[in-house]
């Protein structure tokens, strides 16, 4: 068995996530009636997993997304590298991984831990780098290659009818210049005036859309970062938070999403291969752990975004097989698509007080659980970390204190006294 943190782990302690093969990720404590700390529980992170993390504002949803963060990067060595996270941060509040948690300091050592900063590389959209170095903040560029977004995508992302003038134009335009190759917003603009089947203001309309979205500065003519951002053992924070457009936002999530899953489907027949005895086989990206926040704006309940297909379909349904797991969080489960819950087999509910928001778990209710998603958020209580754990792989169901982060929490609320 290879533990992610021995400090205080011992003989008694809890698998949840697991089929035999264990690699532990530490996450805390049972928490009793008494509010006394039990067994110690860890999470089994050998196969992948769909997690999702539900609780409403300030009960710890980001502060658990950051405890798992920080246990896979605990991996031992040897075992780390054969996983990359990525965070998608929508609230600019993942940079701090890289600062140790001073001011819970107390707190940690009562948990006979120690604080501690990891490292973190942190991405932002090419055109918002020189705002961070401002900042003092260090990251790197990321682009998406603008030949990733087929002529409907755009359509949608500048909220034009597909069928309208403007929107036939756009699609011609995309596919004629994607059966080519990589192209730029300058080789967009010039086919837009050289086409001759629209008129000047249709022509003008589109240009001055497309010349929008190169000042986004999200897409650029090549790919810059991705395959940087998924390096064994490293955790890659993709701050989206400057994008003020959902629907920019989902296009790069969307993005980032499929090209990692097409890097893991070689990976995995790569795998095979070695498997099969052929030692000289590039082995490619390692198993990947995705992260998003506030993740109804890429899945919301009703309608699609550029993000929901290859998240819902290749990530959460098919994600097992090419080693790829997800982790979910959210303030309002009644707002995210109902395939979350369906297809998560780890769920941690923090405190939650919203009656629509209960239903919709008490609606995928397994049958192993004995009380209802309201009783055992009640017995819960309103301690934050706390979390109800729901694990269909062990079919059990606990209360957990999840424990301190060693790494700065960059999600606390601001408070005027000190
Ligand atoms: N496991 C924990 N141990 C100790 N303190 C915790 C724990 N979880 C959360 N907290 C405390 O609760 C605060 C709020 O947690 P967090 O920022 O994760 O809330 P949230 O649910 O993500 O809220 P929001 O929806 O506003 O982002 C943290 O800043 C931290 O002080």
């Amino acid at each position: 068995m290879s533990s992610s943190l021995d400090a205080g782990i011992s003989k008694h302690q809890y698998v949840l996530g697991g089929n035999g093969e264990e690699v532990l990720l530490y996450m805390g404590r049972y928490l009793a009636r008494d509010r006394s700390s039990g067994s110690h529980v860890s999470l089994d992170v050998n196969r992948p997993h769909a997690v999702f993390i539900a609780g409403k504002r300030g009960y710890g949803k980001s502060y658990t997304m950051g405890v798992l963060m920080e246990g896979l990067m605990l991996l031992p060595d040897g075992i780390r590298e054969g996983v990359a996270s990525v965070v998608i941060d929508t609230m600019g509040i993942f940079w701090t991984l890289g600062k140790s948690n001073d001011v819970q300091n107390k707190m940690i050592n009562e948990w006979e831990l120690e604080p501690k900063g990891f490292d973190a590389d942190i991405f932002v959209p090419a055109g918002s780098v020189s705002s961070y170095e401002k900042r003092n903040i260090d990251v790197r560029p990321l682009s998406i290659p603008i030949s990733q977004i087929d002529g409907y995508e755009w359509c949608r992302l500048f909220s034009i009818d597909a069928v309208s003038s403007p929107g036939v134009l756009i699609i011609r335009t995309i596919e004629d210049l994607r059966a080519e190759g990589d192209f730029s917003f300058e080789d967009i603009i010039d086919s837009i005036i050289d086409d001759e089947r629209s008129d000047v203001v249709t022509k003008s309309a589109v240009e001055n859309h497309f010349r929008t979205a190169s000042s986004w500065g999200v897409f650029a003519e090549r790919s810059q970062g991705i395959e940087e951002m998924v390096k064994g053992g490293s955790t890659s924070v993709i701050d989206v938070s400057t994008i003020r457009s959902e629907a920019v936002r989902s296009a790069l999530v969307g993005s980032i999403a499929r090209s990692i899953y097409h890097l893991r489907l070689e990976a995995r027949r790569s795998f095979e291969r070695v498997m099969m005895g052929d030692q000289d086989v590039d082995q490619g990206i390692p198993m990947v752990w995705l992260f998003i926040d506030e993740a109804q704006q890429f899945l919301p309940s009703k309608g699609r975004t550029l993000a929901s297909d290859i998240l819902l379909n290749e990530w959460l349904k098919q994600g097992r097989q090419p080693g790829l797991s997800l982790v979910l969080a959210t303030q309002r489960p009644s707002s995210i698509h109902p395939d979350v819950l369906s297809q998560s087999d780890i769920v941690i509910c923090h405190r939650l007080t919203s009656q629509d928001d209960i239903s919709v778990l008490e609606s995928v209710r397994p049958t192993y659980m004995k009380d209802n998603f309201g009783d055992s958020i009640m017995k819960m209580g309103s301690e934050k970390g706390a979390a109800f754990v729901v694990d269909d792989n062990t079919e059990a169901s606990h209360i957990i204190r999840m424990r301190p982060r060693l790494s700065w929490h960059g999600g606390d609320d601001p408070s005027i006294i000190f």
